[in-house]
């Protein structure tokens, strides 16, 4: 097993995350074998491979939706030092590690509007800034504090999106494409350290792909954050990422960056398995297209 690009030294600054002999089990059934790997901060780190080939269990343990079997899963939060992920609850992973994430499938909530659902993930800092209930009914100084402080973090973030005209729509109302943006806009109304995006770019249309990029460049040069992107569009990988961890069947089989990807042998050989046909070709393509 090969060891992580972006390696800790005695000089340089710790990985904002470091993902060391991750193994996750289901029964016999091996999803993640023993991967190690490194994510720093204002860079873009992608996660690639098959279908089944683990990246989505990846993100399960990052988040607490797993327990890991194996594994130590250190993030060094620049505010409150290192945090071991693997023995947090989920929700304090959120709440606490400031660890965001979208998912594969979007999980808005469709009745709400847009806005609201923005405010609704903020809940952590209403909750506590209304003395959990009675200061919120009371309508506190302090809870109107925060409670107009989270609108407007959630209007800033509806304007990055290019969604504030559609503020007050409820979510369901919203098309495919500005859905995958308000679930990016929501994840970073927590204000994380670590952003984790599951297929971001999935049904979007070549126009909307072209902003995501765009929108994911932004946030990585503007807010001192870390970015995983699990995706299969070969353009946006190749395109915005600055290290690339490519899984097939559960182990890391290479890390680079894209130009050295592009050119593996072992990831053209995972994708394009012993016989290549016509499908797997389009496949290799995808790998070599050089980005839009
Ligand atoms: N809760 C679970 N119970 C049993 N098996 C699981 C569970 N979650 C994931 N798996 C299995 O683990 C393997 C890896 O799945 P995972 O969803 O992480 O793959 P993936 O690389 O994200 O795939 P895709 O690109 O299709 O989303 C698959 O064989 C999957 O069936």
């Amino acid at each position: 097993m090969s060891e992580p690009v972006v390696a800790e030294t005695a000089n340089a600054a710790p990985p904002l995350l470091a993902v060391e002999h991750l193994s996750m089990r289901f029964g016999g059934l091996v999803a993640i074998d023993d991967v190690s790997f490194n994510v720093v901060d204002r860079a873009i780190t992608a996660i690639i491979g098959p279908n089944g080939a683990g990246k989505t269990t990846v993100f399960n343990c990052l988040t607490g939706f797993y327990k890991p079997t194996v594994g130590r899963l250190t993030l060094n939060h620049p505010a409150k030092g290192r945090l071991f992920l693997e023995r947090m609850d989920g929700f304090r992973i959120a709440q606490q590690a400031g660890v965001a994430r979208t998912f594969q499938n979007i999980r808005l909530f469709p009745a709400m509007t847009v806005l609201e659902n923005l405010i609704v993930a903020q809940h952590n800092k209403l909750m506590k800034a209304s003395r959990f209930t009675i200061g919120g009914l009371l309508r506190f100084p302090g809870y109107r504090h925060a409670e107009k402080a989270a609108i407007d973090l959630a209007c800033y973030w509806l304007d990055r999106v290019g969604l504030t005209e559609r503020a007050d729509m409820p979510a369901s109302g919203l098309s495919y494409g500005q859905q995958r943006r308000a679930e990016i806009a929501r994840a970073m109304c927590i204000e994380p350290v670590l952003l984790c995006l599951d297929e971001p770019a999935a049904g979007l249309n070549p126009r909307e792909t072209g902003e995501l990029r765009e929108l994911l460049l932004a946030i990585k040069e503007q807010h001192r954050i870390g970015i995983i992107l699990i995706e299969h569009d070969m353009s946006v990988v190749m395109g915005i990422s600055d290290l690339i961890v490519v899984f097939d069947y559960g182990r890391k089989i290479a890390e680079g960056t894209p130009a050295q990807i592009r050119r593996d042998p072992t990831v053209i050989r995972a994708y394009l398995g012993e016989e290549s046909g016509e499908a797997d070709d389009l496949v290799a393509e995808a790998i070599h297209s050089e980005p839009a």
